[in-house]
């Protein structure tokens, strides 16, 4: 069965014709695109190819001009963005005022839960992350790798069934990256939860990914789409994975 033809309820985000512009400019064109619950899909593409614009119109943060959008199943007008939905962005955006805990329970803040649930879901966002001892810390007592847990546990607070994520770990070093990547994967397959990454990174879009899709620019529309089948962990310097990175480089 092709993703395309799954039941309703298997679809995580199905857009159908989306189409976006900004003033005389067309940034989206015609974009028709299903993924599943529970995928990991990389956006590669070169800068200005709509990629993040593609990411608002998926979080409900910006309409789009036409086409059709549903989420978990449910026109994205009438879903409830709040707490299905996590944007984690390529800055942390942490509150310097307030200490990791504080900073986590921001995600929750307005929720409606009861202090209790809300203190629950905190502690066990921070021990989903490895930040359980560093509760009371401030961000800047944090290296960048801390902080961008952090960051994640923030979003993951909300227990979200969809994770979207703009670059989120392009200012990290190689080395913490790649644990970022580590804990992602484990993170993902624990919670089952849907995640789409843009990322300009090749290596990091084959590590993670299910399936990459490529945008090409002006206006941005979908190029290319390659399901990856390889086995995790998936290491940069194995010949398979080196080949794919290889062959996708030349399609970006
Ligand atoms: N709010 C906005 N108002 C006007 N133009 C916008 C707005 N947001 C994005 N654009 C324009 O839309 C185009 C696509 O931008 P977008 O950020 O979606 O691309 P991208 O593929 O994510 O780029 P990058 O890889 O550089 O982040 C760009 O030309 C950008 O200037």
């Amino acid at each position: 069965m092709t993703i395309s033809t799954l039941p309703d309820t298997q679809k995580s985000i199905a857009l159908l014709a989306v189409s976006k512009s900004f003033a005389a400019q067309k940034v989206l064109e015609n974009i028709s695109l299903t993924i599943q619950r529970g995928e990991i899909v990389a956006l590669l593409g070169a800068s200005g190819g709509g990629k993040s614009t593609l990411l608002n119109i998926m979080s409900g943060l910006l309409p789009a001009d036409s086409g059709e959008i549903l989420l978990q199943g449910v026109p994205s007008e009438k879903f409830q963005h709040w707490q299905r939905v996590a944007y984690l962005f390529q800055e942390d955006r942490l509150l310097p005022w307030r200490t990791v805990e504080q900073n986590v329970h921001f995600g929750l803040e307005n929720s409606g839960l009861d202090a209790k649930t809300r203190r629950q879901r905190v502690a066990e966002a921070l021990e989903l992350v490895g930040l359980a001892e560093f509760i009371r810390h401030w961000p800047h007592q944090l290296s960048g790798g801390m902080r961008s847990r952090v960051a994640l546990a923030r979003s993951l607070v909300v227990q979200p069934e969809i994770l979207l994520m703009d670059e989120p770990f392009s200012r990290l070093d190689p080395q913490t990256r790649s644990a970022m990547h580590d804990e992602l994967l484990r993170i993902q397959h624990l919670t089952g939860m849907t995640v789409v990454l843009v990322t300009h990174d090749v290596e990091e879009a084959v590590v993670l990914a299910d399936r990459v899709l490529i945008l090409k620019p002006h206006p941005g529309r979908l190029h290319n789409e390659t399901p990856l089948d390889l086995p995790r962990p998936r290491i940069a310097t194995h010949p398979a994975v080196n080949e794919q990175i290889r062959l996708l480089r030349l399609e970006v």
